[in-house]
């Protein structure tokens, strides 16, 4: 058996594994092949989206590897995203049965808003949308979330992009509560108040882009490719993604870097069994530029863009 990733309880009692694998950008079989490759590393956890277009590999490798009996369904963590053509409340519970169908499972783990802004609806199709956005109430269609948690379809429901203040307006307005709010976070954009912000209010941080995509030939970022970064991986005999995961999981986020190569997906589980020193925690946090890599600039005009807060 595969050694799995210790878990962080959520404000509903549901658990999830520390580290999941991000699956933005695998496509098909690369998507199907990176899922069943993580699962057997030990990943207990997969993070997917309607948009990402790869519903239906994921799902089918998470049922071949419950059938081959390598995992039960409890023990695996699914997390999709409800898309921003699906933010009208009449569409909501469509969307995620459209999902859950992609998925081929019972239940999901984990259902998020992907942004709190809506797109215009043009066909199931078409799940990037285009950039006409509409004025739907993230409230509104939260509470077409919390009937799905009601119908058992979903364990747990939570956000993905809010700042704090629409977060604060979730929880001001809801029956059934986030647990999760899922933002970019890396060592260059740490999420510093933000975190804070969850923790007050009881909402695990969950780390998309934790790598910052990086691009090896432009030796970007500079967390992963500099001297320190460099010294500090020597140090702990790692590789700098390492460190970096690692150092994210100390400040309590529970990081989704996504591979679809197997030798990374693996590099990226192995971060159990070291621990950063307090003086080597201050150096990544030093890292701290504050640029976004994903700063979804196309919707900045709009009345619930999240990223014109501080945080
Ligand atoms: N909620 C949201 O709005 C968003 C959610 N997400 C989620 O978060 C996940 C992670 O974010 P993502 O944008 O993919 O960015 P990441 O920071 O995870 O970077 C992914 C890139 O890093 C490469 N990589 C992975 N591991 C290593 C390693 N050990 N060393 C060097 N390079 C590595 C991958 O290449 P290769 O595959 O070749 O290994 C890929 O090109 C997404 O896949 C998605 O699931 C992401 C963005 C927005
Ligand atoms: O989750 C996602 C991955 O990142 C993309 C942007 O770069 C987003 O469009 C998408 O929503």
């Amino acid at each position: 058996m595969p050694k799995v990733a210790p878990k962080i309880k959520l404000n509903n009692g549901q658990e999830m594994p520390i580290i999941g694998l991000g699956t933005w950008k695998s496509y098909e079989s690369e998507a199907y092949r990176a899922t069943c490759d993580a699962i057997d590393i030990g990943y207990r956890h997969i993070d997917t989206a309607f948009v990402y277009e790869n519903e239906q590999e994921v799902g089918k490798a998470i049922r071949e590897k419950i059938a081959q009996g390598v995992i039960r369904r409890e023990d695996v963590f699914v997390t999709t995203k409800l898309g921003g053509i699906h933010h009208d409340p009449a569409v909501v519970e469509r969307a995620f049965r459209l999902s859950l169908s992609n998925l081929g499972l019972d239940y999901i783990d984990l259902y998020l808003m992907h942004m709190p802004i809506g797109q215009k609806f043009h066909d199931d199709n078409n799940v990037h949308g285009t950039l006409e956005l509409t004025d739907v109430d993230y409230l509104d269609t939260w509470r077409e979330m919390e009937k799905l948690v009601d119908l058992g379809l979903t364990r747990s429901i939570g956000l993905s992009n809010f700042n704090a203040a629409q977060t604060e307006r979730v929880l001001g307005n809801c029956r059934i509560k986030p647990v999760v709010n899922q933002v970019e976070c890396h060592p260059a954009f740490q999420q510093e108040q933000l975190r804070q912000h969850a923790k007050e209010h009881g909402l695990i941080i969950c780390a998309y882009c934790p790598l910052a995509r990086p691009q090896p030939a432009r030796h970007w970022p500079p967390f992963l490719y500099d001297e320190r970064a460099q010294q500090l991986a020597k140090k702990y005999g790692r590789s700098s993604a390492q460190i970096c995961l690692r150092y994210l999981i100390q400040i309590g986020v529970v990081p989704l870097p996504k591979s679809s190569n197997k030798a990374r997906i693996a590099e990226n589980f192995n971060v159990f069994d070291f621990e950063l020193q307090p003086e080597d925690m201050a150096v990544m946090r030093n890292y701290h530029t504050g640029v976004r890599t994903v700063p979804f600039s196309g919707m900045a005009g709009h009345k619930y863009y999240p990223f014109n807060d501080q945080f």
